[in-house]
């Protein structure tokens, strides 16, 4: 009955119907690719990337950007048009030249993290999504340190203690094992945004070295802003290489 109802609530919450199969592949689709023992046309196949992050991080302009970007029908993110915070999820598909990736956005606030481990089991890569102007002023040293407030904020007034300890909850999960990660460092366009090296340093670094780093995987930071659209392409092309080299170790969807 739990499943039933979850299942539902998905299916309720999502704008293309949840994990349900679409009826039809998207209007730009791939080519039809033909398997050398079969005739049949096939079609190319499907993975799910993960959009996590703390609230205001900018997963949702994430979104829209790519749908922008990959599927000419949606119109790009404005400054003038803000997002709300979301509340359930949105998805989008997107065809690249050899895969579908479905795109699932989840919300970031702290009540809803605990809905994030439904989509480990089924997702291909994770991308991380930091608000690159919300993670303190301090010096590298200095940032990531566990000597934190107890409402989870940094002694140097940014979010970067409370990102640590929710991208090791993610990572230290038995079902995100091995899967790819990559972390954005997000709104680069401001001015008051750090340099990308400080959420290596502060935050992927002391992850990945603690004891709640989820062992080796492969992973990038990449600099992105996703109101803007620059750097996204990147992080899409990073994601579409890596999800094909762990296919092995996670196979996707045929459609
Ligand atoms: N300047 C700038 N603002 C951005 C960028 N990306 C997102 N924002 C803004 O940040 C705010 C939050 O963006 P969302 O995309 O809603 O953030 P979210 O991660 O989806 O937040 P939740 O749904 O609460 O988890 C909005 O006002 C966006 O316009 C960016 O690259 N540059
Ligand atoms: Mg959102």
């Amino acid at each position: 009955m739990y499943h039933l109802a979850k299942s539902i609530y998905f299916w309720a919450t999502s704008k293309e119907g949840g994990s349900f199969p679409l009826p039809f592949p998207p209007i730009s689709s791939p080519p039809l690719t033909t398997s050398s023992t079969n005739s049949l046309p096939r079609l190319p196949p499907e993975y799910s990337i993960l959009l996590l992050g703390l609230d205001n991080a900018g997963k949702t302009t994430l979104l829209s950007t790519i749908k922008s970007l990959y599927n000419n029908s949606s119109p790009p993110p404005t400054s003038s048009k803000p997002t709300v915070p979301t509340v359930g999820q949105n998805v989008a598909t997107i065809s690249l030249d050899d895969m579908y990736l479905k795109i699932w956005d989840v919300g970031g606030q702290h009540a809803l993290r605990s809905m994030w481990t439904s989509y480990y089991d089924v997702c291909h890569a994770i991308v991380f999504v930091v608000d690159g102007c919300d993670v303190g002023e301090g010096e590298i040293d200095t940032l990531g340190r566990n000597d934190t407030t107890e409402n989870e904020g940094s002694p140097t007034g940014g979010r970067l203690e409370e990102c640590r300890k929710t991208l090791e909850s993610v990572l230290s999960h038995p079902s995100t094992a091995n899967i790819p990660l990559l972390v954005l460092a997000n709104k680069q366009d401001r001015e008051d945004c750090v340099e990308t090296v400080r959420i290596k340093e502060g935050l992927v670094r002391r992850v990945f070295e603690g004891e709640r780093g989820g062992g080796v995987r492969d992973s990038r930071v990449l600099p992105i802003s996703a109101l803007r659209g620059e750097g996204v392409r990147e992080a899409v092309e990073w994601v579409r290489s890596r999800v094909r080299w762990n296919r092995e170790g996670r196979g996707p969807v045929m459609r």
